[in-house]
């Protein structure tokens, strides 16, 4: 690309160094630079991308954008000194991409719970009906079918606006986004023309980076903020009546807001709910009529998000057509995905990783399983150590025994991550196991005929991040060769230990 028409894109301070005529590519990280290329320097969490110049320029970068001037310039290389890199970056990107968002019609999923199920079945649905659609989440970035794996929920702005020109030139029309609160507040998403945006929900979470729950809804606000600036555009903000953070999010919009809910007043109210152990039912009523929806969704909380997904797509679908897609979907991998069926024991692996979510997973379940409720509960290192207890306070209230385990300790020792979690137990039918696989292991070896155990807080995830390696693990497989050991190979349960604590 012609570098000055990409130049134009920034608010330059100074410029050293001669500039080439035109560039091949972007990059943000010094490892991937390749020839004629144009870098730009990120003052990351870890390390500062300035840093990298000398090797981004011994890779064939020939523009490096800059924050600090080095006193050292190589005379061969421009440097391009801007306030901000990272909306630099954001800028670079969406130009040097041909403003890919401006051509698609995109909806941001945002909240703290169900951002991957609410997206996945918006994808689902679209697909259905026909639509070449788009998602990039937390469990992969999807172009029409072709799949890629993707870093972040929200992957930074040079990935993300890479992927939205890669989906237009796939004949893609309709993206979904999952919109974190870490890539609404880094900048990720600058440049992105959302069309629709969905909010789920907000819970504790997070709280090591946004410090307090006050800062964590502000920066969510902002995809609501950021919509029905242009009134050519009809935008949508998608709310949930029974989350009082909507309040606010409708006051900052100036979007046309469509509510959804199951206890206050909304535009789409659920209600005649009638929760079954492999699928849900339930009575929809809308200012223009009322349905019956049937999905194989499971719990309170899929009814929220089946609502915000049939809301998200209101202006572009009939409620009938999104309702007879809705019988056909079934939740992302890793949530509440059934393993093992009641054989002897039922074995479920789950996402939760919340206070909310595990006190929504182990209610739903308590409704069905009328044994015993065994669940491996685990939190991260490093992170949110406020949100441990509370996580082991609804953990033990809800299951009649917990395992309290780890979930990507990076550096701090497993016994301190898991005491933090049993500081909440509100009973003693628990254990601490540091070590995930043993703490499935255990949870599988505990579960007698008719007991269910409940995997939470990895999910899809085929890695636990231990110091700073990232070593291959899957819940799932763990899990079923737990379950072969105990109760294949030797057919017999030893669950006399659990004492019942509901
Ligand atoms: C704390 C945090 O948010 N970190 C994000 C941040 O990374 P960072 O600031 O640590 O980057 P860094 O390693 O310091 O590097 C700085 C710069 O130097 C460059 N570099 C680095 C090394 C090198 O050799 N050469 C080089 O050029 C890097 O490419 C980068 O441009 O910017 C990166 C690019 O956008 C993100 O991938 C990364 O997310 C990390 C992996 C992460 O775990 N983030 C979590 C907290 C997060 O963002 N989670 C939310 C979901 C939350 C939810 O559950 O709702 C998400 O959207 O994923
Ligand atoms: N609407 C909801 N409210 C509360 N909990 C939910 C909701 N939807 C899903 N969950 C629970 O949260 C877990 C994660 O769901 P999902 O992956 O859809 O959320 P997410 O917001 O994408 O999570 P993350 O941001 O961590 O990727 C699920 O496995 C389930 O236990």
């Amino acid at each position: 690309m012609r570098t000055h028409s990409l130049l134009r894109a920034l608010s330059i301070r100074k410029i050293v160094g001669s500039v080439p005529n035109s560039v091949d590519s972007i990059h943000c990280d010094s490892r991937e630079v390749i020839e004629n290329s144009l870098f730009v320097c990120i003052k990351g969490y870890t390390v500062d991308g300035h840093c990298y110049i000398d090797a981004a320029i011994e890779k064939g970068a020939t523009i490096i954008i800059v924050e600090e001037m080095p006193e050292e310039v190589e005379g061969s290389v421009c440097y391009v000194q801007v306030n901000n890199s990272v909306k630099a970056l954001a800028h670079l990107a969406s130009t040097f991409y041909g403003h890919p968002s401006s051509k698609l019609s995109i909806i941001g999923v945002t909240g703290t719970n169900g951002k991957t199920t609410v997206s996945t079945i918006i994808n689902n649905i679209l697909r259905q009906e026909g639509y070449k659609t788009g998602l990039c989440g937390t469990i992969e970035i999807d172009i029409n079918g072709k799949k890629l794996p993707s870093k972040n929920t929200t992957n930074d702005s040079l990935t993300l606006q890479r992927v939205l020109h890669d989906m237009v030139e796939n004949g893609v029309t309709d993206v979904v986004l999952e919109v974190s609160s870490h890539g609404l507040l880094q900048g990720r998403l600058s440049g992105v023309d959302f069309q629709t945006g969905v909010f789920t929900n907000l819970t504790r979470d997070h709280l090591d980076y946004h410090g307090t729950m006050e800062n964590y809804k502000n920066v969510k606000g902002l995809l609501f903020s950021q919509l029905g600036q242009d009134f050519t555009k009809q935008k949508m903000a998608v709310l949930n009546a029974d989350d009082e953070a909507s309040t606010y999010y409708e006051q900052i919009t100036g979007a046309n807001v469509i509510t959804y809910g199951i206890k206050n007043d909304a535009d789409l109210k659920a209600n005649n709910i009638q929760y079954k152990m492999d699928h849900t039912l339930f009575r929809l009523n809308t200012p223009n009529g009322t349905y019956d929806v049937v999905s194989p969704l499971v719990g309170e909380f899929n009814v929220y998000n089946l609502l915000a997904a049939i809301a998200a797509l209101s202006d572009k679908l009939s409620i009938p057509t999104i309702i007879k897609s809705i019988k056909n979907i079934h939740p992302p991998i890793g949530r509440m995905q059934k393993l093992v069926d009641q054989d002897p024991c039922t074995i479920i692996v789950d996402y939760a990783h919340t206070e909310d979510a595990i006190k929504k997973v182990l209610h739903h379940l308590k409704m069905f399983y009328k044994r015993k409720i065994i669940s491996v509960i685990g939190t991260g290192g490093n992170r949110d150590k406020g949100k441990r207890p509370r996580m082991g306070e609804v953990a033990t209230e809800h299951s009649d025994y917990v395992i309290f385990t780890t979930n990507n300790p990076l550096d701090e020792p497993l016994d301190e991550i898991t005491n933090g979690l049993a500081e909440g137990a509100v009973h003693d039918q628990y254990e601490c196991i540091g070590d995930r696989r043993m703490a499935i292991y255990r949870a599988v070896q505990l579960a007698g005929e008719g007991d269910v155990v409940l995997i939470a807080g990895k999910g899809h995830d085929k890695f636990q991040i231990i110091g700073n390696n990232s070593i291959p693990f899957y819940d799932s497989e763990v899990a079923v060769s737990a379950w072969v050991q105990y109760h294949q190979l030797h057919k017999k349960s030893s669950s006399s230990i659990i004492t019942k604590t509901r």
